[in-house]
């Protein structure tokens, strides 16, 4: 929280520098800057120090001071870079499994640029696990576990707060059902995140999504008309890009049909948190821990060895080989024994 201390000693064009948004509350205020622009705040605000202005505006100085102050901390909540605010870890708590045995873990801390992978049989209760943390538990959910934030009981805000949410999800399904080309959607989303460079920032995400995408889509494209992979390929390229949230759900990225070793590279670029669900070993072994779900419960928490990062690369050949399989069936080419490579 800013507060007025941090701000009244300032001048005022280190404050416009500072707060490129604050401008637009001056003129909102009536306020002049003229050739004052280098004084410091409080001494500005030395006009109304005279009654008779007090009286005109109707606020005096230590209200300006405070509704000031408080825009500042709103707007900087809003953009999503109050730098207090941000999120470094989060702590899962243990809760019940499904037959209400308790898990037996102490806590579980989740550190930015941390990848964890949640691995476990169908049905087992990893999407479970992701919805726990999307809805930030406090132990009121079938589960009954507890998820800290910074190592602090989870505020409610993060819920409900739009401007400023504490996880991007990706989940199974992409249904969109608005009639709007990918430009379309693409320029709405970049202006209520109040993107400056809109143009740039979706040409950005077309070439990225499209770098995972099988079939190339087109900026005129309608949205609704976009293949599964494609959808999720755009979902991707668009969280990776402009999403400000801390943390990262993936829920089951293998079965959209993209490049799911660079669509994982993309997401984590950026210094975040990511959980993903998965049933795939590439996917499993590329995190740094991995949670094993059983019967609703946290089972165990596996650091990836040193071996299995190795085993990696082997399956990172294999899958590249599937892959690569499955474009040449899809181009309607025939498969011979030594494509197999190995
Ligand atoms: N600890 C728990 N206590 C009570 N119910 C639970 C618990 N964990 C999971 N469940 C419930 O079990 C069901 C299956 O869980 P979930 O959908 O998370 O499985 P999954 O592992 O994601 O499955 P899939 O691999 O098929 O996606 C859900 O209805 C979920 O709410």
């Amino acid at each position: 929280m800013i507060t007025v201390q941090d701000i009244q000693n300032q001048t005022i064009a280190e404050l416009f520098e500072q707060y490129p948004f604050l401008p637009g509350f001056f003129e909102e205020n009536t306020l002049q800057v003229n050739g004052q622009i280098d004084e410091k705040l409080i001494d500005y605000l030395k006009f109304l120090d005279d009654e008779e202005e007090v009286e005109n505006r109707a606020i005096d100085k230590d209200q300006l001071l405070l509704s000031m102050t408080t825009y500042i901390s709103q707007m900087l909540e809003f953009l999503g870079e109050d730098e207090e605010d941000g999120v470094h870890s989060i702590t899962i708590l243990p809760g019940t499994n499904k037959s209400g045995e308790a898990e037996q873990f102490g806590e579980l801390k989740i550190s930015k640029s941390e990848i964890v992978c949640i691995v476990g049989p169908t049905g087992s209760g990893k999407s479970r696990l992701l919805g726990d943390i999307e809805w930030v538990a406090q132990n009121d959910t079938p589960t009954s576990r507890t998820i800290l934030v910074n190592e602090e009981m989870g505020d409610k805000k993060w819920r409900v707060s739009s401007g400023h949410k504490l996880v991007a999800q990706l989940s199974q399904n992409m249904n969109f059902v608005m009639d709007l080309t990918v430009y379309e959607f693409l320029e709405l989303h970049a202006q209520s995140r109040l993107v400056e460079d809109v143009e740039g920032v979706i040409a950005k995400i077309i070439e990225e999504a499209n770098k995972l995408a099988g079939e190339k889509f087109e900026l005129t494209t309608p949205i609704t008309s976009l293949s599964g992979g494609q959808s999720r390929a755009l979902m991707i390229a668009d969280t990776a890009i402009l999403s400000k949230s801390p943390i990262i759900l993936i829920d089951e990225i293998e079965n959209a049909g993209i490049d799911r070793k660079k669509a994982l590279d993309l997401l984590i670029g950026e210094e975040k948190i990511v959980l993903m669900a998965t049933h795939d070993p590439m996917l499993a072994l590329m995190g740094d821990k991995r949670i094993v779900i059983k019967n609703g419960g946290i089972h165990k928490v596996i650091v990836t060895s040193d071996e299995e990062r190795k085993l990696l690369v082997d399956l990172e050949r294999m899958d590249a080989v599937v892959q690569n399989m499955r474009t040449r069936l899809r181009n309607g080419e025939i498969i011979k024994k030594e494509d197999i490579g190995f």
